[in-house]
Parts: structure tokens; sequence; C-alpha cells
């Protein structure tokens, strides 16, 4: 969700969570249970800063039936959806499946699906038409590697991700875009890019999108940041002026510290790394 003040636009921050493959149906309800109580007591305002889950897919009945009977104010999506519809697609998961379990948001093109199951920006073109067909809103995964970054190569490479995933689609199909960028050499290993590496590329991608579409096109787009996001190092990351939000792993598995990155703007940071 996008606002204006006074001519300028005001992004609504995304704290999302992407579990990966961890939180079986059970414990995922007792999760969101306690995040949606722990954020209560600290006052959470929905409305200034929006939180997601992206818990596997077999949890999303059960987090499902828990957001709509409680009222929660939680959003929650998937990890990746499949370019087809339906038919003869074993163990593939339609983007039509998930917005009937009321899922409004969808990973796509995580370096993890990049790298583990070889997705190409071609498939993830084809990826992000399916959500936007089923009115899902996509969360368009970059980064480069640490190859690619030692190189010097990294903007370069992650613009080319963008390009490729977008390519074709017009920017009233992609009001609702949402963009991370994940640096592969920060994913679950407690290196984190710097608060410079974050806005650097994030007002890189913003550049981008304002030559592929239009200045006020791209000043609507939220772009995120993902790689070792912890509670000590999230208010500096997010204190770039391109940087609007994060997606977090490991640390969103952890109700506490989950909901102290989600109040990031009642603390300061007590140290960079993560
Ligand atoms: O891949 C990520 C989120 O999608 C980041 O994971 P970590 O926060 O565990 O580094």
């Amino acid at each position: 969700m996008t606002t204006q003040k006074n001519g300028v636009f005001v992004r609504r921050p995304l704290i999302a969570g992407n579990w990966k493959m961890n939180i079986d149906h059970m414990e995922a309800i007792a999760l969101v249970q306690k995040l949606a109580w722990t954020l209560n007591d600290a006052g959470h305002d929905y409305d200034r800063v929006q939180v997601s889950v992206f818990p596997p897919f077999t949890d999303l009945r059960g987090v499902q039936t828990l957001v709509t009977g409680d009222k929660l104010s939680i959003d929650y999506g998937a990890q990746d959806l499949s370019d087809q519809d339906s038919g003869a697609y074993t163990g593939d998961i339609s983007g039509a499946f998930l917005k009937k379990l009321g899922c409004t948001q969808v990973l796509i093109g995580h370096s993890e699906r990049r790298e583990v199951h070889g997705e190409t920006d071609e498939l993830l073109n084809a990826k992000l038409v399916a959500a936007l067909r089923h009115g899902l809103t996509p969360v368009l995964c970059v980064g480069e590697g640490l190859d690619v970054r030692e190189a010097g190569n990294h903007v370069a490479h992650t613009l080319a991700q963008l390009e490729g995933a977008l390519a074709g689609r017009s920017a009233e199909e992609l009001t609702e875009l949402v963009v991370a960028y994940e640096p592969v050499w920060a994913i679950g290993t407690g290196k984190v890019a710097g608060p410079e590496d974050a806005q650097e590329m994030s007002a890189a991608i913003r550049a981008k999108l304002a030559e592929l579409y239009s200045q006020e096109f791209a000043d609507t787009v939220r772009v995120l940041y993902g790689g070792s996001v912890k509670s000590k190092n999230v208010a500096s990351i997010l204190a770039g002026a391109d940087v609007d939000g994060a997606l977090v792993g490991g640390a969103s598995l952890d109700t506490d510290e989950f909901s102290k990155i989600i109040s990031f703007e009642k603390h300061t940071d007590t140290g960079v790394q993560g």
C-alpha cells in the first residue's frame, strides 16, 4: 500500500517472514497465534508496518483458519507457485489454490528456488504472470552470489534478474509489485550486507523500475532487504531511504525476535553483524 503525503509517496514498510521448509501445520498455528498476541501486547499498528508470513504449503489452511477465525491482521502467502493453473503437473501448486486459501502474496524467484530447482528468469516471468492472473501480490526475489559480488558485477546481475522476471509486463499490471533484494552470500550465513549495500541496491532497483516504467511507478514499489536480518541490525538497514522492509528467514521462526524486528521503529541497532 502506498499513500501520498504532501505530494510525496509514503511506502508502508513490510516485514515478511519466510519460514522456508520449517514449521509443520500444528506448529504454524501456535507460531502465528503467539506472533499476533505479542504484536497485540506491543500495540503494533499494522497500518504503519505490514506483517506477512510465508509458511510451507501444508501450513496454509491452518493459518487461514486461524487468521480468519481470530480476525488477525497478519497477511500470509506461499513460498512459490506454478506457472500453470491446473493439469498434469505433479507436485506443483496453482495460484488459484493459493488465492482460495486467502493468500494475498507469493514469493517468486527466491535464490533457493533459483539454485536448488534451477528456476530461470523465463520461468519466473511465467510465474509472475500466474501470480498476477490470480490476484496475488508477487514478492520478486533478486540478488547476487558471492562470486558475482566479488567480481563487482552485483548491480548489473541483480538488475538483469529484475528485468528478466518483469519482461513484457506493464506498470498497470504491477501496481502491487514488491521486490526483495537478497544477496545470496548473506542468507543464513550471519553475514549481512551493510546498510549502504542494501541502500545502494534498493536505489538501483528503483532507478531500473523508473527506467523501465516511470519514476512515479518506481516510487510506489516497495523494495525489501533480506539476508541475516535480526533485531540488532534491522533499524540501520531500514534507515536507507529506498529500503522499505525486510524479508526475514531464520529470525522469523522465533516469535520474540521476529516481533522485535517488526517493531524496528522502536529500537536502535546493537550491531550490524547478524
Ligand atoms: O532467505 C531469506 C529470506 O527469504 C533470508 O534468510 P535469513 O534471514 O535466514 O538469512
